[in-house]
């Protein structure tokens, strides 16, 4: 029996990720990157038109040129992203046991992988079938994206809050339980007053 992958999700701030290859797959890899403060490194003598842009914009660095193990020193993860399966397994040797690696091209070995996901504000969803089938992570994925639609962002920010006012406001922990399970209920997801609900839901409790 193989053993199971353990979901996590990760603070990137500040943190030097580094993806080698510059095609399609590292693309993908890099969007999924953007907008989590990681500092992004590309090393390929050549990239796609997209990833050229990001470097052009400043979201990425792009080094323009084939991997050499220098490039990972200080690396907290980082992406085998080549069509070259021997480089990939060469990236690998060549980092720290405590760097994070995932080989595109080799799950098995990989410290990782991605799943397919989607955010919504405060809120995400990812779905994985452990490699067994990444097409159907994506179908899956766009299921759920029809579930989750755009409006779970404000949703997710006045439950965000609310839930941060409760805690340092009310004291008495059994009311505190109680708010806390009430916002979550679909009433509040529904409501086109949810600051008047809540305020008409307190003052019942109270
Ligand atoms: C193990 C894993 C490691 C990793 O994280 O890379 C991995 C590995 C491999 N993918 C391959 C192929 C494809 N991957 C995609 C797409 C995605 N792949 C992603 C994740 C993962 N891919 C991890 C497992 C996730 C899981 O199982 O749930 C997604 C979810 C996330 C992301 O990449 O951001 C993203 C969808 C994002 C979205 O749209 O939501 C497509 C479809 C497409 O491109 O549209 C195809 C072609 C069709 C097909 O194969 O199904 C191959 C074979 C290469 C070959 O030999 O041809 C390997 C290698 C192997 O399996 O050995
Ligand atoms: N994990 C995943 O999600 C998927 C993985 N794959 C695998 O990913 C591999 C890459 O796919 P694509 O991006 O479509 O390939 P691609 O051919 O578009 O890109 C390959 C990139 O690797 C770079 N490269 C080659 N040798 C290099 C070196 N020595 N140093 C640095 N960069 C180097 C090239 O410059 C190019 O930018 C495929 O061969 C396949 O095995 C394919 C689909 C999905």
């Amino acid at each position: 029996m193989m053993n199971l992958t353990y979901p996590i999700m990760l603070h990137l701030e500040g943190k030097k990720v580094v993806v080698i290859g510059g095609g399609k797959v590292a693309e993908r890899k890099v969007c999924g990157l953007l907008d989590t403060g990681a500092l992004i490194t590309v090393i390929s003598p050549e990239a796609t038109d997209e990833l050229q842009k990001l470097a052009r914009t400043g979201q990425i660095l792009w080094a323009k040129h084939r991997f050499c193990a220098e490039d990972i020193k200080d690396a907290f993860i980082i992406f085998a992203a080549t069509n070259d399966r021997l480089l990939n397994q060469q990236v690998k040797e060549s980092a720290a046991p405590s760097q994070l690696v995932l080989m595109v091209d080799n799950p098995c070995e990989s410290d990782f992988q991605l799943p397919s996901s989607f955010r919504r504000g405060r809120l995400s969803i990812a779905v994985s079938t452990g490699g067994a089938s990444p097409t159907l992570a994506r179908k899956i994925r766009t299921r759920l994206e029809q579930e989750f639609d755009p409006s779970y962002e404000e949703y997710l920010e006045f439950l965000y809050l609310k839930r941060k006012w409760i805690i340092n406001e009310v004291a008495d922990t059994a009311l505190k339980r109680k708010l806390l399970t009430a916002i979550a209920d679909d009433e509040f997801l529904f409501s086109p007053d949810r600051e008047g609900d809540f305020q008409r839901l307190y003052e019942s409790m109270i």
